[in-house]
């Protein structure tokens, strides 16, 4: 696991980094509060040890700068410190810290201290991915699209641009679960996830597993036309697996329909789920225009909030 020590005083770092390294832990190092937040940003540590008195930015404004940043709040924060009043180690408390190490440290206390927040990192990061990870195909699940959806709704809404949801639902998948069995069923989803997921030119920016035989991808900053070639490429890459059917349908294969719904969010209307429902009513058209096909609307109904 990696840990970032940032103090102003090397011979400091050197200490603690002689201390944990031998205990197998990657160390990286910055001697002051803005290196300390562009390598947390880049290299994502699991751990930051960080000393208070430094010059210009010190630790408790650090400590406040990483956990006001949703991309690093996570990240465990212990002082290590010679300020050992107890309004000090409060205010670090305060601040977000999981612990307050003071000045002269015992070693083994230090690893120790070190161990035990891990842990319980490596526990918190176990079921964040329990509770957002559909278990079946490694997709993100609803709950993680939902959030996901309203971080990209409010990012459109900055940047002005265009958002857009795409429903993909699997046709038929009743009979080809009937005919070959579910646990084939189950395989046939993860090849589907496996093809929606995979990065290309004209991928999605976020694939999800919505729910049972439905997929959901959001696409940022496209044109309808954009729009229209990204889901026409998610259908015929699921066509492409020929995973065939036992039922009399037609095609002999499994197919996706997918219906897409496009806009420029705006803080005068009514927000995302009304993306949604115009997603769903396009997904309800491509089925009815005879599945295996896409349907992609930029018409979606405009209410008035309050
Ligand atoms: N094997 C498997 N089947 C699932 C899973 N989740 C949902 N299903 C099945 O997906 C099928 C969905 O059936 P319907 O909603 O009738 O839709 P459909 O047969 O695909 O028909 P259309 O959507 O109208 O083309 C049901 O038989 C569900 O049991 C799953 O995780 N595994």
């Amino acid at each position: 696991m990696r840990i970032l020590i940032v103090d102003d005083v090397p011979d400091n770092i050197r200490v603690l980094s002689h201390i944990l390294r031998d205990a197998g832990y990657q160390i990286s190092a910055a001697t002051n509060g803005r290196k300390a937040l562009s390598l947390a940003s880049t290299s994502k540590p699991d751990l930051i040890l960080l000393d208070v008195m430094m010059p210009e930015m010190n630790g408790y404004e650090t400590c406040a700068a990483l956990k006001a940043d949703p991309t690093l709040a996570e990240i465990p924060v212990i002082f290590v410190t010679a300020l050992a009043d107890v309004e000090d180690e409060t205010r670090g408390f305060d601040l977000g810290a999981v612990d307050y190490i003071t000045k002269p440290f015992n070693d083994v206390i230090v690893r120790r201290r070190v161990q035990t927040h891990l842990e319980l990192k490596q526990q918190r990061d176990r079921l964040a991915r329990l509770s957002y990870f559909d278990s079946l195909t490694a997709l993100p699940n609803r709950r993680a699209f939902d959030e996901r959806l309203d971080q990209e709704w409010h990012r459109a809404l900055r940047n002005q641009t265009s958002l857009a949801i795409a429903m993909i639902d699997v046709d038929h998948f009743k009979a080809y679960n009937d005919s070959r069995g579910h646990q084939a069923g189950d395989e046939a989803l993860r090849m589907i996830a496996a093809v929606l997921r995979q990065p290309s030119q004209r991928a999605a920016d976020f694939m999800g597993r919505y729910g049972g035989e439905e997929f959901v991808g959001l696409v940022n900053g496209a044109s309808l036309d954009g729009l229209r070639d990204v889901v026409e490429q998610l259908r015929a890459r699921v066509e492409s697996l020929h995973i065939v059917h036992a039922a009399p349908v037609e095609p002999r294969w499994i197919t996706v329909s997918i219906g897409a719904a496009l806009c420029q969010p705006s803080s005068l209307f009514v927000p995302a789920q009304i993306l949604l429902d115009a997603a769903d009513r396009a997904l309800y058209c491509a089925k009815q225009d005879g599945r295996n096909r896409v349907h992609v609307t930029d018409t979606i109904p405009q209410r008035r909030q309050g």
